[in-house]
């Protein structure tokens, strides 16, 4: 048994895992109170819920917050009586709102960090560990950092993978949530094995085109996030002989450790809005639409550098021939360009499970989907997006003030530089060549 054990942080960490859980459950035949009524119960199943002696499942996802009012998004979704009790965990702090004002002392941040052990101690062999959280936030990137950095310390040799909310910096409250996003991204490179980042600006314009939605809600925007996050996580729930685990997305670039940001894409998502014969979709469909610009989550082109790694997790009644097929025909395209020292190969993983459905959702249910992983220099644009307006923000003196708030300038400067160096390693990705410290004995994956 391999568990898998997941950390919540802040508000947008409570309404995404709160909606994630519940997705989960679906799936796995479990009531919102943790009864399963279904009638194939597999062991797999726990290794992200936890049995009771009740005979009840309850989540192996723990929640942070500083204060209490995260808990009325779990309410409001129905979800409250799903977690134990003991796994959702507040502080007595007001909106902290800066990074600086989060941060906590050894004794406090170790009643937090025994909750996380004791999930620990429940479990026989913990695999891996996913982190939900928005960037933006006070509490979700100040003791995020924290927590993080001494889960890390503690258990650094397993799988850590983070999904991150980019906030939309033209629309965020005040130019503290690019500080705090700035301030959390040193953890992010350094200690993650996989980051995935949803960047609010692309979640709503795709809200808007599949569904019209001028103003969605966070929950809104949260739900076209599910699918792809359930779909990279089926290995360890619904394993078969076709399985692709996510673990071994990593692209295997020796050189460039902090390479683990891929691009996302997934298709289909459509809106219980649209006619039904969308929902009938071949392999061939799936394996080319999925790269189509509109399919991906972020707001970068493929035509902007090479492909260097691409994984594809297909999910339902695929036809393995015909899914070969396709990604034969793909590769021998000029569909996607991949850097000249890699074989343009795509690896695909099967989830025999079809995708599961909220009936209160935006979208309608499909029967298979896929969602792609590639390393790819464009992503560089996220990066630059970030550093454009940071360094904006330094020539004004507005940061003076933030540094009397609390904010440590060399810390900030430093996260700074970090950020800067993460947009270079992509940016020598988007080079169809091998870089004078790159060799092809670095590369391993392939
Ligand atoms: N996509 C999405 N974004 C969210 C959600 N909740 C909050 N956000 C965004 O995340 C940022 C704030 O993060 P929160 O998680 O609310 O912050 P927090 O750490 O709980 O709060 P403070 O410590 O008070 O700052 C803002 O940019 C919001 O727009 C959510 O459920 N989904």
């Amino acid at each position: 048994m391999k568990e898998t054990i997941c950390l919540n942080f802040g508000k947008a960490g409570f309404t995404l895992g709160g909606q994630l859980w519940k997705l989960y459950c679906i799936e796995h035949s479990i009531d919102l109170e943790g009864n399963y009524y279904g009638t194939q119960k597999s062991i797999e199943m726990q290794g992200f819920y936890k049995p009771t002696k009740e005979k009840k499942y309850i989540p192996r996802s723990i929640f942070f917050d500083n204060e209490d009012d995260s808990l009325e998004e779990l309410q409001k979704m129905g979800t409250s009586k799903l977690f134990s009790e003991r796994n959702v965990m507040y502080g007595q702090t007001p909106s902290t709102k800066l990074f600086c004002n989060s941060l906590i002392d050894q004794e406090e941040m170790d009643k937090y960090f025994n909750c996380l052990l004791k999930n620990v101690e429940e479990c026989s062999n913990v695999s891996e560990f996913l982190f939900f959280h928005s960037a933006g936030g006070g509490f979700s990137s100040g003791f995020f950092s924290q927590f993080t950095e001494q889960c890390v310390e503690q258990f650094g040799k397993k799988f850590m993978c983070n999904f991150t909310i980019i906030p939309d910096f033209d629309l965020a409250e005040k130019e503290y949530e690019l500080i705090n996003t700035v301030l959390c991204f040193p953890t992010i490179i350094e200690k993650m094995s996989l980051s995935l980042l949803f960047e609010n600006k692309v979640l709503a314009s795709k809200c808007k085109n599949i569904s019209n939605l001028d103003l969605p809600t966070y929950s809104q925007m949260n739900e076209l996030i599910l699918q792809p996050i359930s779909s990279l996580t089926t290995y360890n729930r619904f394993p078969n002989q076709y399985n692709l685990n996510c673990h071994e997305f990593l692209s295997g670039l020796q050189c460039y450790p902090s390479i683990h940001f891929p691009v996302l894409n997934h298709y289909p998502l459509i809106s219980t809005k649209e006619k039904t014969e969308k929902m009938q979709v071949s392999e061939e469909d799936l394996t080319f639409n999925v790269y189509n610009p509109k399919n991906c989550f972020q707001n970068i082109s493929f035509g902007d550098g090479y492909f260097v790694n691409a994984k594809l997790y297909y999910r339902g009644e695929i036809e393995i021939n015909k899914m070969k097929q396709a990604i034969a025909k793909l590769q021998n395209t000029n569909y996607n360009k991949f850097v000249n020292w890699v074989p343009n190969v795509y690896r695909a993983g099967v989830c025999e499970e079809p995708p599961s459905y909220s009936s209160e959702g935006l979208l309608t249910g499909v029967k298979k989907n896929v969602t792609a992983l590639t390393d790819h220099g464009a992503m560089k644009n996220v990066f630059k997006d970030m550093i454009e307006k940071v360094d904006k923000l330094l020539k004004t003196n507005l940061m003076d003030n933030y540094y009397q708030k609390g904010i440590d300038q060399d810390q900030f400067l430093d996260a700074v530089e970090k950020l800067k160096t993460l947009y270079l390693d992509y940016d020598e990705l988007c080079k169809n060549e091998i870089g004078d410290d790159l060799s092809e004995d670095d590369y391993e994956d392939f």
